[in-house]
This record gives C-alpha cells, sequence and structure tokens, in this order.
C-alpha cells in the first residue's frame, strides 16, 4: 500500500536520478551558494561531498542516505540558487529538483549572518510547499559577530520549523533530525505563511486560478504556477508546461477561457 501511494512521486524524481526505496523519505537540501549545505548533507550521511570556501562547489544532486527513528531518508544535496528563476545550470538543477522532484521535504538552509537575503529563497519555496524547514546555519559566525537570530519568533513569522545549526561543529544537528523526521511523517504540520502581493497582483492570480486548477488539478500548487505565469519568465514557464505534458500555450489559454 505504501508502496502504491508514493509510487507517483518516485517516478517524477526519477526523471532528476533520485531512485528512492518505496517507503523512504526524499529530503532536497537547498539554500544560497556557501550556506553550509554540503556540511550539513556530510554531517548527516556521513559521506564527504566537497565542501570549500567559495560558491559554487556542489554542480550536481549529490545523494546519501540516514536513518533515523527507524525512518530511512534519502537526501539529495544541491547546488547553491539565489532564486527558483535560475539563471545558470547549476541553479536550474537546483530549481527543477525543488519544484518538480516531489521532495518530502525541502530543507532551506540559510546563512544566519545575511537572513535577509537568503530568506528570499526560503520565501520562494514555502509558496511552493508548505513541507518546508528552514536551517539557520552558520550560527556561530553570527555570534562571532554579535547577531542574535530569535528562532522562535522567525518560526511564527514563517509557519515552518526553523533550528539553528553550526554545522562544521555538528551543532544543532540533533534537533534538525528530530524537526525533519516530524515534518515528513507529518507529526508536525506546517503553515506557511504566503506573501501577499499588491491588489493588482492578487486580483490577476484570482482570475487565473480557476483555469489552472482545472488544467493541472494537484499536480503542482495553482496559486504558484498562476504567479509563475504572471513572472512572465518564458523559460521557466515552458519548463512547467514540460513537467505537467502541457504546452505554454495551452496553459495560457485554458487560464484565459477560465
Ligand atoms: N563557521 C562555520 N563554517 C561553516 C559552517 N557550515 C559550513 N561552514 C563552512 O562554510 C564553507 C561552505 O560550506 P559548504 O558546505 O561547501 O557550502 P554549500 O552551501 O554546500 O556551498 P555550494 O555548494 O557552493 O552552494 C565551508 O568552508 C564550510 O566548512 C558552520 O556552521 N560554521
Ligand atoms: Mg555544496
Amino acid at each position: 500500500m505504501a508502496q502504491a501511494v508514493d509510487s507517483p512521486k518516485r517516478v517524477l524524481r526519477e526523471q532528476f536520478g533520485v531512485y528512492s526505496n518505496p517507503g523512504q523519505f526524499v529530503i532536497a537540501l537547498a539554500g544560497n551558494p556557501n550556506v553550509g549545505k554540503s556540511t550539513v548533507f556530510n554531517a548527516l550521511t556521513g559521506l564527504r561531498q566537497h565542501t570549500g570556501n567559495w560558491p559554487g562547489k556542489t554542480v550536481d544532486n549529490a545523494q546519501g542516505t540516514f536513518t533515523y527513528h527507524n525512518k530511512s531518508f534519502l537526501l539529495v544535496d544541491l547546488p547553491g540558487t539565489y532564486s527558483i528563476l535560475a539563471h545558470t545550470v547549476e541553479e536550474q538543477i537546483a530549481r527543477d529538483f525543488i519544484c518538480f522532484g516531489c521532495p518530502d521535504v525541502a530543507l532551506v538552509v540559510v546563512d544566519a549572518t545575511s537572513l535577509e537575503r537568503n530568506l528570499n529563497l526560503a520565501l520562494q519555496v514555502m509558496e511552493m510547499t508548505p513541507q518546508v524547514v528552514v536551517c539557520v546555519n552558520l550560527i556561530d559566525e553570527a555570534r562571532k559577530k554579535g547577531i542574535e537570530v530569535d528562532i522562535d519568533a522567525l518560526e511564527k513569522e514563517l509557519g515552518v520549523p526553523v533550528v539553528a545549526t553550526a554545522a562544521r561543529q555538528n551543532e544543532g544537528l540533533d534537533h534538525l533530525l528530530y524537526t525533519l523526521h516530524r515534518v515528513a511523517t507529518g507529526e508536525c504540520k506546517t503553515k506557511p505563511n504566503q506573501l501577499i502581493y499588491s491588489p493588482a497582483v492578487e486580483q490577476a492570480v484570482q482570475l487565473l486560478l480557476p483555469g489552472v486548477e482545472r488544467l493541472i488539478g494537484a499536480r503542482l500548487n495553482s496559486r504558484w504556477v498562476a504567479l509563475r505565469l504572471l513572472d512572465g519568465d518564458r523559460a521557466f514557464i515552458e519548463r512547467i508546461g514540460m513537467h505537467l505534458n502541457l504546452t505554454e500555450v495551452s496553459i495560457v489559454k485554458e487560464a484565459a477561457n477560465r
């Protein structure tokens, strides 16, 4: 039964070379370049994905597994990306897996010393899926700089669990595992706070929504797709259409004929 339920997701992941076992939870590690994603990955999986102090080192989907409370997890370490509106090939790899690879949890790693810039990606991912955990890494560096991050306030503000870590020193990783397990199993229900845009944009979203919903059903988050149509990033719209087996034209036509 478990296999029958999660097999469509597994087929989608396999397009990205990610082969999960039945019942295994898939966690995508996303975040800006150089925030410690691979360091978190290595600490949780015991593997040695290359890390270093320059951006853009991780160029592919590195994968590793770990077990926690008798549950198996497959962790996918992604290249750094600033935005889902990707510019480089590496950013597209990360973006496409987060958007179309159906991870059970997106673990967004952010830099505690540069939260404002880093939260942009977290908010973008939260618009797409509720299954998000935010890992505020480099908390040791923040402390050194006299920056205090109010984790509880951030958690309330975002509506998803937030965990502080210093991954290089193994600090906070137990709590991170505990949190990932709770979100993946559904023990912890997340409720991401959604961004509200200007009235004109919100009105346009409402116009597009019925058509988008009819066309894509539950395959992707409809509000998210409507917002991407409004962004007008043609390459990304085509990518969404490819994923859904639709052409861009049919998405727009259907939305217009709602
Ligand atoms: N002080 C401190 N350094 C860290 C911590 N986590 C990672 N680092 C260091 O930060 C640098 C970048 O870490 P990576 O794990 O390679 O970062 P990444 O996010 O995978 O980078 P990209 O793959 O380029 O996106 C390395 O020198 C790590 O040792 C931390 O919590 N504290
Ligand atoms: Mg990396």
